[in-house]
């Protein structure tokens, strides 16, 4: 039974890493997170991503039918497993990111059509979840937070805590769970910390023909060229003031640096470059947290885990060490956002991506019948 404002929603999420669609239900009623629920998901086949990786970049005003067909596609098989959802949070995926118009108008593309979505499951959907962010003068991104906040709470932090999220791109949240909502002022800061598992997945696709660097041992074994390091941690990005987000791809300069270097030493120097930047974020934050917890794949990396630990003066672990299912934790994110959106709560503010009021962004569709 579900108590009064409460609701059974699931999230779909297709991440920058482009390994595949994470889906999970939650029951929550938009401010906390009552009952954690069944989880699914699907990994792309190696063709299904060659079509992603192609298709990077892209806006809305390009040829995108077949990419939007196949997340769509994928989307709907994995969330037919949740028949007992009232309500759908999909992310979709993103191809391009531009909040600061750096190429023309501020904006951010997520592919796939939640109206579509909404007919094939019979349900309502919410999803574009970043534009109005974006139009309203922010990054857009990292949206994850508000959620992080709400599982601050649930893990009854007492003092200051982050979470850092390892995806294709990594981002840090620093929550004051003292504070009594996430839109308050000064509850939260978050911006993404640089490249995390895309730069490495794509190096070990283009090299080794494999996905990803399996547990870090090809790292391990490699030599960090503490130059290409030096030079990286040069980049403008890292003088912006948070909140701020990036482009899967706005460090392709990484990539090329690496480019002359062995298979190992190219992968070590990449993950140390993710490692260093993670540093630089925990410095950015107002207080030292008590604890990161790391959430997000890279957390099963344990040579990047052991590189953090060497690149920051406070507490690492998984955010399993809290309770918490560090694989599932962005589709839950976005069943979260689902609830606000629909109860017509703030999903963002200043302090997540420098918009200039907290806003709810997010369309809702709804079945025709
Ligand atoms: N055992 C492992 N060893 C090394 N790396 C791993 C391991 N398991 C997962 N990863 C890395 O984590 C990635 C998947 O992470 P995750 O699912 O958090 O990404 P995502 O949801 O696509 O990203 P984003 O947060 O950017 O949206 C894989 O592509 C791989 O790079
Ligand atoms: C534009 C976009 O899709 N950004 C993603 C990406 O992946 C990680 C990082 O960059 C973060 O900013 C965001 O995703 C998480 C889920 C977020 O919005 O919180």
């Amino acid at each position: 039974m579900l108590k009064d404002q409460e609701v059974r929603v699931v999230g779909a999420m297709s991440g920058t890493s482009l390994d595949g669609v994470d889906a999970a239900e939650i029951v929550t009623d938009g401010h906390t997170i009552s009952r954690f629920g069944d989880v699914a998901f699907l990994p792309y086949t190696d063709d299904q991503r060659g079509v992603l990786r192609a298709a990077l970049g892209q806006w809305h005003d390009g040829d995108l039918g077949e990419v939007s067909e196949l997340i769509e596609t994928v989307h709907a098989q994995v969330l037919s497993q949740f028949p007992q959802a009232d309500l759908i949070g999909f992310h979709g995926q993103t191809l391009a990111h531009d909040p600061q118009g750096l190429l023309g108008e501020p904006r951010t593309h997520q592919a796939g059509d939640g109206a579509v979505l909404a007919e094939v499951l019979g349900k309502p959907v919410v999803w574009d979840f970043r534009s109005a962010d974006v139009q309203m003068g922010g990054e857009g991104a990292p949206l994850a937070p508000f959620y992080h906040f709400a599982l601050a709470k649930k893990m009854k932090a007492d003092a200051p805590i982050a979470i850092l999220n390892l995806g294709g791109v990594g981002n840090l949240t620093w929550i004051d769970p003292s504070l009594p909502h996430p839109e308050s002022d000064r509850a939260l800061l978050a911006f993404d910390t640089g490249p995390a598992n895309a730069p490495i997945n794509d190096l070990m696709q283009a090299r080794l023909g494999q996905a990803y660097d399996m547990d870090g041992t090809l790292a391990a074994k490699g030599d960090v060229d503490q130059g290409i390091i030096d030079a990286f941690l040069q980049h403008p990005y890292f003088f912006r003031m948070p909140p701020k987000s990036l482009d899967r791809d706005a460090f392709s300069a990484l990539s090329d640096a690496v480019a002359d270097l062995s298979n190992a030493d190219a992968v070590a120097t990449l993950t140390m470059a993710c490692a260093a930047s993670v540093g630089q974020a925990v410095r950015a934050c107002p207080t030292p947290p008590a604890s990161v917890y790391v959430t997000g794949g890279g957390r099963r990396n344990p040579t990047l885990m052991r590189m953090i630990a060497q690149c920051c003066d406070v507490p690492i672990a998984p955010i399993e060490d809290a309770g918490f299912d560090g694989d599932m934790l962005e589709a839950q994110a976005f069943a979260f956002l689902a609830v606000r959106v629909a109860k017509g709560l703030p999903t963002s503010a200043p302090g997540t991506t420098g918009v200039k009021a907290a806003i709810g962004g997010g369309t809702i569709s709804r079945p025709s019948s």
